[in-house]
């Protein structure tokens, strides 16, 4: 089943479209940045996330008048949050994608239907390059210091305690941590489905927050034996706490497996595995070294992340250096492609950068290709759909009970500007400097979602 699809809202009908929100000189300017957005994706993400992860869409032509109709539709429903957005009602182009809350060929055979959960998970390593000057870099994550400078500049009322660290360390305590952060405080970073509708997500209204209660009373029927076996002073509790297993299973799962069947782990961080910032207990942390399945899909958005190894302060010098070079020789902007295309010639270019500066322009545009490559990964969403299945369906998650069948999609791989470095310089040190300052005057306890009690229960998967 497909619908329209317009940024954050669902259309039931025939097909699946996003549009562009970008305005340009002429249709056949926005026909060229939709193709190349499409290019990146197949070209370039695709061969790094794994084919079965990423669906590029295709471009379609529609007519003005269903667009800008669709445009005022949108526009009403728009959440607060989002109303400096603007649809391009001009060209005519969009981009036609499957409807990933759905799972594809599944037909209701069962009368629930699919869940899915959309999680941003955002940088999951700590810096490592040589080229940082601040040291707090290399002890808290981007994330847990961007919730000061956001806190503070009004576009969250509240601190997520969730980090980023946690979910891409391959620990099911750690993971179990992170998720649990993310239903609490779900800012942008989760979002979920039922049947294709929102049922939850951050509230429009920053001051309110999302009920946990409801979201409970709608997966009840996904989880019907934890309403009584165990905890049954407390079966809302235990309905969250399978669920955030199968969550944790689907973002583990990778099919990847050695001679004894466990599946092959990659330890991809070079940096020290956990935030400061983010409080687990010592023992825990010590408790193993993790990694993540090699297919994993966090194993492939953190492999694709950490293609930034010389971090902001190491690429701005170099995007400099490809300024100054193109002041020179404007016309070799082409066949730099710092615009594009982007075909297998830059994906070459991105995946054969050497690794010592020899002092060229080809090098410090091989990293700033790899930089922007690795902040689509950053700045990506991860959807896992998954449905009650009957017992001899494949892609079954490997839970005792109940059986769930599941799709895993990596969405919003959009090419970031280069034009936008300059930008990232300045808001890193931005961000550093709100962290330091509200690390001198600790933020008041209020700004924390005040903490539930939630016991972790592991089940053997
Ligand atoms: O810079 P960040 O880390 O704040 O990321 C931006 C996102 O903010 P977030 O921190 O996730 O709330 C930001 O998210 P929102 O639109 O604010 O939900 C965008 O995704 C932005 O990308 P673009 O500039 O629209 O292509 C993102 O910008 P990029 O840095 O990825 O270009
Ligand atoms: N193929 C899809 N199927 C179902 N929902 C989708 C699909 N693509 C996107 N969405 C939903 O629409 C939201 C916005 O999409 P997306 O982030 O790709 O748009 P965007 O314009 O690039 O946004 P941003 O400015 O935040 O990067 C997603 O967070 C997701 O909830």
């Amino acid at each position: 089943q497909c619908c329209w699809f317009v940024r954050d809202m669902t259309f039931p009908d025939q097909c699946q479209l996003i549009f562009l929100r970008f305005s340009y000189q002429t249709a056949e300017q926005a026909f060229r940045h939709i193709l190349n957005m499409v290019d990146y994706s197949k070209y370039v993400m695709k061969p790094l996330l794994g084919e079965k992860y990423v669906h590029s869409g295709e471009v379609v032509k529609l007519p003005l008048n269903f667009v800008r109709q669709l445009s005022l539709k949108v526009q009403q429903e728009r959440p607060e949050l989002r109303c400096d957005k603007v649809m391009d009602t001009f060209s005519g182009c969009g981009l036609c994608l499957p409807n990933l809350t759905q799972l594809p060929l599944y037909h209701l055979r069962d009368h629930r239907p699919p869940i899915c959960v959309e999680i941003k998970p955002k940088c999951g390593f700590l810096p490592f390059s040589r080229h940082i000057t601040k040291e707090c870099k290399r002890k808290v994550c981007r994330f847990c210091m961007h919730q000061h400078y956001k806190a503070t500049n009004g576009k969250w009322k509240r601190l997520s305690r969730y980090c980023p660290l946690n979910l891409f360390s391959g620990s099911k305590q750690r993971m179990y941590v992170a998720l649990k952060n993310l239903l609490e405080e779900p800012q942008n970073n989760l979002k979920i489905f039922k049947g294709g509708e929102l049922i939850f997500s951050c509230k429009d209204d920053a001051k309110q927050q999302p009920e946990l209660n409801d979201l409970i009373q709608h997966l009840r029927p996904y989880f019907p034996h934890s309403n009584g076996i165990y905890n049954s002073q407390q079966p809302g509790k235990a309905v969250l706490n399978e669920f955030i297993q199968v969550i944790c299973s689907a973002l583990l799962s990778g099919g990847d497996s050695n001679r004894s069947g466990e599946p092959r782990k990659v330890h991809l961080s070079e940096s020290r595995p956990h935030c400061e910032a983010s409080p687990f207990p010592r023992d825990l942390l010590r408790n193993g070294n993790h990694g993540l399945p090699k297919d994993s899909v966090l194993a492939k958005v953190l492999q694709v992340q950490m293609l930034d190894n010389l971090d902001i302060e190491g690429i701005y010098p170099l995007y400099k250096r490809v300024e100054q070079y193109l002041e020179e020789f404007p016309k070799e902007r082409n066949r730099l492609q710092i615009d594009g295309p982007y075909n297998e010639s830059f994906m070459d270019t991105v995946k054969n950068c050497p690794t010592e500066d020899d002092g060229s322009v080809e090098y410090a545009v091989g990293k700033v290709h790899q930089y922007r490559v690795a902040m689509t990964a950053k700045d990506c969403s991860i959807m896992i759909t998954f449905a009650p299945c009957e017992e001899d369906e494949e892609h079954q998650l490997n839970l005792e009970k109940p059986r769930f069948t599941y799709s895993i999609s990596i969405l919003d791989l959009d090419p970031k500007p280069y034009e936008g470095i300059p930008h990232q310089y300045k808001l890193d040190t931005k961000i550093v400097n709100y962290y330091l300052r509200s690390m001198q005057a600790p933020p008041p306890s209020s700004l924390y979602k005040e903490r539930q009690e939630c016991t972790l229960l592991f089940h053997a998967v």
